[in-house]
């Protein structure tokens, strides 16, 4: 497979089993129908797939495509399924490219085009945006003013001629696109470049671009059988998740721990070693003695943690970790979380000068947890941290938190937000890595600026964990995912 000589050549490709290893088409759908459509859509979607297996395997693929098409998709709002797209899917659009495809297609300079039986709408957004797509052919759904109509528009599913005349200049057709689709194909000078059978996917390392920000409650692809262990898993994984919500508000920490890890949960904590005397006070000195946490002993002024966002239950893990209650100020939790939450929470106004009084008064009161980055990321990246916390507290304890889950993400932008500790708690194993560094004592007196300060713990933090620092923020991550700047409107 050679592209050699043609660096300016345009290219065609198909989607399905040539940039993408897969054929399968059905995980795409089942992300649309549930993030989109909800549960119940997304079920029927699942109890009708024997018979779009059946279908397909007896080689009618275009009628197993329109009935995806109007299961997923009909009644939809365009900027829903476009917002699906762009948020949840590219994901699993970019775990599923063949690396050796993607070098090919990759080298042509030229315009680049892409074939593909799916709804245009729903791969678009992501061939544009990662792979630098020109123009995708791809299959043109009704609609009737905003809604989707759940049919296929004129001239039918992309198959065959569909598109006979399109882009007569492309040079290069990627695999059996010529073959299949007959788009070009009177061009004179051509060339067909073969697809091997290499199915590696694409290493993260080599994405046309960092996968920072997505959205989307699905953790593992959601092909047929996946989605039905995830049917099957929910009405077991709505009582643990009762249950820990429960264990959690109802039991003493040290109980707690015990009973939460007997239903699967996992909580490990690095705590920093107890020592007896005081070394040094000097900015910066990582001193970890009692005198120096005073909080921790009860001796009038307390701990302020600072801990990377993970889920929105860092805070109740990190008090669970202590084994005490710590006060948790958040940016943006809806009311329901907050009443659920085990802990005490206040919320920020984003009005420096109020929240930094706030946060002063309950430092006299109290330990205190603050996630600077202002938002959670699910992928190896910390966000930029905002500089409040450093003009707040002398003493600071740095907390690198990690959570893993399997089955669902708890975590939203585009879904409800409410349920976000309940999906976490709802995987069989939730799992929760909570690293504290050795405290930061002299910050106030400190010469270096605040700014310099969040930068510093972030990169201790990304540092302990092995995750990219960015300059990215909340905003980056609402504007990208969702279209907003992630305010929070409510008073
Ligand atoms: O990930 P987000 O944007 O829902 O952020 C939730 C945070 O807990 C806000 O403090």
């Amino acid at each position: 497979m050679s592209t050699e000589g043609k660096q300016t050549h345009s290219i065609v490709s198909k989607l399905e089993g040539n940039l993408l290893i897969s054929k399968n088409t059905f995980p795409y759908f089942m992300i649309v129908a549930f993030e989109a459509g909800g549960p119940l859509r997304a079920l029927i979607l699942l109890l009708i797939s024997p018979v779009l297996c059946l279908l397909e395997w007896l080689c009618f693929e275009t009628i197993a495509l329109q009935i995806m098409i109007f299961i997923a998709l009909g009644g939809l709002k365009m900027a829903e399924i476009k917002a699906v797209a762009m948020s949840a899917m590219p994901r699993f659009y970019l775990d599923d490219i063949r690396a050796s495809a993607y070098k090919v297609f990759s080298s042509c300079g030229g315009k680049k085009y892409v074939v593909t039986f799916m709804p245009k709408i729903m791969v678009e957004a992501f061939l544009q945006e990662y792979l630098n797509v020109d123009s995708v052919f791809g299959t043109e759904l009704r609609f009737s003013g905003e809604y989707c109509l759940g049919l296929v528009a004129k001239p039918g599913v992309m198959v065959g001629a569909a598109q006979q005349g399109m882009c007569k200049h492309i040079k290069v057709g990627f695999g059996d696109v010529f073959a299949e689709h007959s788009i070009i194909f009177n061009s004179q000078e051509k060339y067909i470049v073969a697809v091997d059978d290499n199915t590696s996917p694409l290493s993260r390392d080599n994405y046309p671009k960092p996968l920072i920000f997505h959205d989307g409650r699905f953790v593992a692809r959601p092909t047929v059988l996946n989605s039905l262990a995830v049917f099957m898993w929910l009405p077991l994984g709505i009582i643990l998740a009762i249950m820990r919500l429960l264990i959690g508000r109802l039991l003493p920490y040290k109980l707690g721990i015990l009973v939460a890890a007997a239903t699967g949960m996992k909580i490990r904590a690095k705590l920093l070693p107890k020592r007896k005397t005081c070394e040094t006070h000097v900015p910066y000195s990582r001193c970890t003695c009692e005198s120096c946490d005073p909080g921790q002993y009860g001796k009038g002024t307390y701990t302020l943690y600072v801990c990377s966002h993970r889920t929105l239950i860092d805070p109740v893990i990190l008090a669970t970790a202590l084994q005490r209650p710590v006060t948790a100020v958040t940016y943006s939790v809806s009311r329901i979380s907050e009443l659920l939450s085990p802990i005490n929470t206040v919320r920020l106004r984003r009005d420096r000068a109020k929240d930094g009084e706030t946060m002063r008064t309950l430092l006299k009161k109290g330990d205190l947890v603050v996630c600077p980055e202002g938002t959670t990321c699910r992928e190896p990246y910390l966000l930029r941290f905002s500089p409040l916390f450093a003009e707040i507290a002398d003493v600071i304890v740095p907390v690198a938190a990690e959570a893993k889950s399997t089955m669902f993400y708890g975590t939203t932008v585009r879904g409800y937000k409410c349920l976000d500790s309940f999906f976490f708690l709802m995987n069989p194993n939730p799992d929760y890595n909570l690293q504290f560094l050795e405290k930061l004592s002299g910050v106030r007196t400190s010469e270096k600026s605040s700014y310099e300060l969040a930068n510093f713990v972030q990169k201790l933090i990304g540092n302990a964990l092995g995750f990219q620092c960015t300059n990215l923020t909340r905003k980056d991550k609402y504007k990208m995912l969702a279209g907003n700047d992630g305010r929070d409107t409510r008073s």
